[in-house]
């Protein structure tokens, strides 16, 4: 097996021993072609040639940013024989997925350990084994523009977060699950409590308005703190379609009331009359009255007035 390995040198919890003892290692399993990262955006462009090298997988070392990337471009490879997004998964190389961030959404999701030494020993059982597990993406789309996401994506309170938390380590702070709590309290007192801009709709669903805060997830959990899951869709998965979880008030009751029912890993949805919830939908869109934050895998992507989600079945295979 060929394979191109994708190094964030700058993701959280990289750093050269364990890179150059993962590199050893997987190098032992497969041909491997070690790529570094050096920019935002590179491992996208870097995985969007590997249908056409001829690799059979891309592997990640670094965290959902890198992992997003890697997936876009390998949903939408240059001089490939698969057009953008089209075809099926065993068409396109495989994902080998190596966590090396600071949440490691994705990885711990599949089941992986958070962990990239004892990760690269589960991943190499599984080259082993040959085994693979086929997995659905979401797909977000804004204009002229779309994007896959692996595990979540957000508009509203939760997105003003991830833009402030990255603001913070622009400025050399680290993203410890402290930061984003901390951050999410002090943002709190400084959101639009009062106007909730946005609007949900799609074929078959009931509109919805007054929503002031969406989490889309294509499984679960949504997010970690420490090693604590939150799962606030708990019925997603990455084989049914998208699930979603709006909030129209923003009253501090409301909140940690919600907080409560969805940390852990709760087998029921939570309740209250200021959620509105969808379970394995194909297609919605949101649309604001304002521009709102929006975030795709953990990453901020500006101020979106309208965005649609579709849910991409099958779309990728992981090796693990
Ligand atoms: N050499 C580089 N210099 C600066 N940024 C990079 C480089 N390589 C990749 N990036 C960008 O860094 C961003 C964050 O990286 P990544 O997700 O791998 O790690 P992380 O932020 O530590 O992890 P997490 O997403 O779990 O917080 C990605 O969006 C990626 O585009």
């Amino acid at each position: 097996m060929r394979a191109m390995l994708l190094v964030n040198p700058k993701a959280t919890t990289t750093n050269a021993r364990t890179r150059d003892v993962l590199i050893r290692a997987l190098g032992a399993a497969v041909d491997l072609s070690v790529e570094e990262t050096g920019y935002r955006g590179h491992a996208a462009t870097l995985a969007a040639t590997a249908h056409a090298k001829g690799f059979d997988a891309v592997a990640v070392l670094g965290g959902d940013g890198t992992i997003n990337e890697a997936v876009n471009g390998l949903l939408n490879p240059v001089n490939g024989r698969v057009g953008s997004g089209g075809g099926g998964a065993d068409e396109r190389p495989g994902l080998i997925v190596i966590p090396g961030g600071s949440a490691n959404v994705f990885a711990r999701g599949l089941g992986l350990p958070n962990d990239p030494v004892q990760a690269t020993g589960a991943v190499l059982e599984a080259l082993r084994e040959g085994r693979r597990r086929v997995v659905g993406l979401g797909q977000a789309s804004w204009g002229e523009q779309s994007r896959y996401f692996t595990f979540c994506s957000g508009m509203g309170f939760d997105a003003e977060v991830i833009r402030a938390v990255e603001g913070l380590r622009g400025a050399g702070f680290r993203a410890t699950p402290a930061r984003y709590v901390t951050t999410m309290l002090r943002h709190y007192f400084m959101t639009d409590r009062r106007n909730p801009p946005m609007t949900l709709r799609g074929p078959g669903i009931p509109e919805v308005d007054g929503v002031f805060l969406a989490i889309i997830c294509n499984t679960t959990p949504w997010t970690y703190i420490g090693d604590q899951p939150v799962s606030p869709t708990p019925w997603a998965s990455f084989e049914t379609g998208l699930d979603l979880l709006g909030l129209r008030r923003l009253g501090m009751a409301a909140i940690l009331r919600t907080a409560q029912q969805i940390v852990g890993e709760p087998r029921s949805l939570p309740s209250g009359g200021h959620l509105t919830q969808l379970h394995d939908e194909a297609e919605f869109t949101l649309t604001a009255s304002r521009p709102v934050a929006f975030q795709l895998d953990g990453d901020y992507l500006g101020e979106r007035e309208q965005v649609t989600y579709r849910s991409v079945p099958a779309a990728l295979q992981v090796l693990l």
